[in-house]
């Protein structure tokens, strides 16, 4: 679904040129939720904003559905951090965005705005206003406006981390609900470890910056997962401890040697 074909971004920053991301090759199959996780600054965003087509690898490609990625796409959704939310609009309104802006048939895509409030706990709020919506159900709206497009991809950029420790357990849970419903391919980088293997097929460990792809770590836990009390509470310790140590001795590594 998804290939990152020997793809490298250097910016030209104000200092000299800042290389961000160096030579990742990956691939990410139909319906994969791929974890991304790597230390600030290593160039997570950059990398998803190059699969989002709203910026140009310096060099390699990202193929997505078999084609070159040449900038946004209607079949690829993104989830910012923040969710974004026209202040004016109701929630229904909101999350109809993108049909607006795209210019598709309202009347075709009412149904599915209402099933995409109702899967997120959103019909009784359809008519508030952003401002009188907490930050989780915010961010539930913006995933909404993402969904209504009927992505092939949904590209989430630490979408739950402006959120206190609960409503981001949550909404992780909500998230994996609905590419379990949807089969959505996902990429979602965040820095939580927690996160990354509650949500993830495989999680993508990038080193320090230049982010290079430093490992690919399967996560072999039946869904649906939980937090907390479960059953395989000691597979998740280990997995959590190795990409721990992965993050942690990336720090004391010579660049050079981080890939
Ligand atoms: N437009 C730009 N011009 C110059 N440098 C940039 C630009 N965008 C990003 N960078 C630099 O590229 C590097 C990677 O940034 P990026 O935001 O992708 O990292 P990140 O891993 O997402 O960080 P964080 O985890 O803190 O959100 C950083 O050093 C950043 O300062």
């Amino acid at each position: 679904m998804i290939t990152i074909d020997g793809v490298s971004q250097t910016f030209k920053g104000r200092s000299g040129p800042v290389e961000a991301i160096r030579d990742i090759n990956l691939t990410v199959g139909e319906g994969e939720f791929l974890t991304v996780i790597g230390r600030s600054g290593c160039g997570k965003s950059t990398l998803l904003r190059m699969v989002a087509g709203l910026l140009k690898p310096t060099a390699g490609a990202v193929q997505v559905a078999g084609e070159t990625v040449r900038g946004p796409r209607r079949d690829v959704a993104m989830v910012f951090q923040k969710p974004a939310l026209l202040p004016w609009r109701s929630v229904e309104d909101n999350v109809m965005l993108p049909v607006e802006i795209f210019g598709w048939r309202k009347s075709e895509h009412r149904a599915n705005a209402d099933r995409l409030l109702e899967m997120t706990g959103l019909t009784a709020f359809r008519k508030r206003l952003p401002h009188e919506l907490s930050g989780g159900m915010q961010q539930r709206v913006s995933l909404c406006r993402a969904l209504i497009q009927n992505p092939k991809v949904m590209l989430l950029d630490e979408p739950f981390s402006a959120l206190d420790a609960l409503t981001r357990e949550e909404l992780a849970v909500e998230l994996q609900r609905i590419h379990m419903e949807l089969g959505t391919t996902m990429i979602f980088v965040t820095h939580s470890i927690q996160e990354a293997v509650l949500l993830a097929d495989r999680v993508a460990v990038l080193s320090s910056r230049p982010g290079q792809l430093r490992r690919l770590v399967e996560i072999p836990i039946p869904r649906p997962r939980s937090f907390g009390h479960n059953a395989h509470l000691d597979q998740v310790a280990n997995i959590s401890a190795e990409l721990h140590s992965l993050l942690l001795s990336d720090a004391h590594l010579p660049r050079t040697q981080t890939a």
